[in-house]
């Protein structure tokens, strides 16, 4: 046997540096806190610079402590002289010593500032507004104001598209800022435009304006996806549409915690990433249940069979969002079963489309399969303790291709209430019987099947 020795990596890992000049949000939704998550989702290592500590929740700051310029001088140089920092974003700073520290120290840095004057809640988060003007905005490459901030900082109210290049060029010309980002998220319409101008002219982005309560820290999120995002691709124009495609993400799946305006959700895309991962696990389990049971043969149609599985149903918004195998599950001439490999998600089969109907309707259900149609499946089914239900085929409506699953859901559950487990129909011209079997997750669908398999 080799030693472990062998086997150590040569290579050193590193991450790029961003960092983070920012109060502390104690209900972690704005702060720099909440920065840091952001820096690490999207892959970089994040050090933060303490300049208040809120006593914050998401029903807003109930006080703030003020750090002194001194102490903010020292976390600033100890990072300094340490990491290798790549940019930095600059969020709530509030006195003019404070803003004289970071003046003296970060000279030759590319700094974003999200000029956050007023909390959601209406608490000034920058003190002396006129010296930060004068002090930080001639300094940073970057400003990410929203219509409001931009409107005080300028003295010109931003009503229409028009006032916002006026905004925009006022802005780059008094304080020298090479980009202004105007965010939207305070005007009204069907989309949310997000605004960005630089020598070229005006660059603009609109996202579906989202009917969420839990909006909190969409400015911090937004201006550090952007820092990140420029660390990584150094083109200032594409960070801008990452990093605004991230904070619709957050948005979507904002987080209903607390009996305020909860935060917004950063880490949902890596979580997402992580439970298909899962999925794809278990869809393995599956298939060697499948492959391995000698009588699975029995449960395969004519068309054949899937097995739809999503990920956390509360997660779930289309069928990207399920696996299916791609090549079916198929009962050969010799009555052995084949899983058709790979697993692939976004794939429009019968299963995965009467899933999502499932899951859209509010069904905790994770997985659906298409059993072939016989009395005596679903009497087992029956045995084994499932509710049944049989529709009839003649009864769906011309609706076209592709309605036939989220018409048997509605259908279902309008007529009969609830969505038992077991749907089966007798079929009718053209259109094999089936039975379609949901459960609640992979284990209930694997233990069910084998059962039944055992009546059978
Ligand atoms: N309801 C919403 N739907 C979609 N996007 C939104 C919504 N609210 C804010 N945004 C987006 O979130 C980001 C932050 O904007 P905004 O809320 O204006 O900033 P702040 O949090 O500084 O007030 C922007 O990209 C904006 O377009
Ligand atoms: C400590 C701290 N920093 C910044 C903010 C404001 O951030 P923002 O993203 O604008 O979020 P809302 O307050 O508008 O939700 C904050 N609240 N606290």
């Amino acid at each position: 046997m080799g030693s472990s020795r062998e086997y150590e990596s040569e290579k050193t890992m590193i991450k790029p540096v961003g960092m983070s000049i920012a109060g502390l949000d104690t209900g972690n939704g704005a702060g720099g806190e909440t920065d840091l998550r952001v820096f690490e989702v999207l892959g970089i290592h994040g050090v933060f610079a303490i300049t208040a500590i809120t006593a914050q929740s998401t029903k807003g700051i109930k006080d703030i402590t003020v750090v002194n310029p001194e102490f903010l001088k020292k976390q600033i140089e100890t990072l300094l002289e340490d990491f290798k920092v790549e940019a930095v974003k600059i969020g709530m700073i509030y006195t003019k010593e404070q803003f004289q520290v970071v003046n003296e120290l970060l000279n030759d840095y590319f700094l974003v500032a999200d000029p956050v004057l007023y909390a959601k809640d209406g608490t000034p988060l920058i003190r002396d507004i006129e010296e930060y003007k004068k002090i930080i905005l001639p300094k940073v490459k970057v400003i990410t104001p929203n219509i409001i901030e931009a409107s005080a900082i300028s003295g010109v109210k931003i009503e229409k598209e028009s006032d916002v290049v006026i905004v925009c060029k006022k802005l780059r010309d008094s304080y020298n800022i090479p980009y202004v980002i105007i965010k939207g998220g305070h005007s009204k319409g069907d989309y949310s435009f997000d605004y960005m101008c630089n020598d070229e002219g005006l660059y603009k982005i609109g996202y579906k304006r989202l009917q969420a309560k839990d909006t909190h820290g969409t400015g911090s999120v937004f201006a550090t996806a952007l820092t990140a995002e420029y660390i990584k691709i150094r083109d200032l124009k594409l960070a801008f549409r990452k990093a605004r495609d991230f904070v619709q993400t957050s948005i979507e799946y904002g987080l209903n915690i607390g009996k305020g305006i909860g935060p917004v959700n950063v880490s949902v895309e890596i979580m997402k990433k992580s439970m298909k991962y899962e999925a794809v696990e278990e869809m393995r389990r599956f298939a060697d249940f499948a492959e391995n049971n000698d009588r699975f043969w029995i449960l395969i149609p004519e068309v054949q069979s899937n097995l739809a599985h999503s990920i956390k149903p509360e997660y779930v918004r289309d069928l990207n969002d399920i696996a299916t195998f791609r090549g079916r599950i198929i009962r050969r001439w010799d009555k052995k079963v084949i899983v058709g490999h790979p697993v692939v998600f976004g794939n429009p089969t019968h299963t995965a489309r009467m899933l999502l109907s499932l899951i859209l309707k509010g069904k905790d259900s994770t997985c659906l399969m298409n059993i072939r149609y016989d009395d005596k499946i679903v009497e087992s089914f029956k045995r084994i303790g499932y509710e049944t239900i049989e529709i009839n085929r003649e009864l769906e409506p011309a609706h076209g291709e592709g309605k036939t699953m989220q018409w048997i859901i509605e259908y279902v559950s309008s007529e009969y209430g609830g969505i038992p487990n077991v749907i089966y129909d007798k079929g009718t011209k053209g259109k094999e019987a089936m039975i379609r079997f949901w459960t609640k997750n992979m284990e209930e669908m694997i233990e069910a099947l084998d059962n039944l398999l055992k009546m059978l």
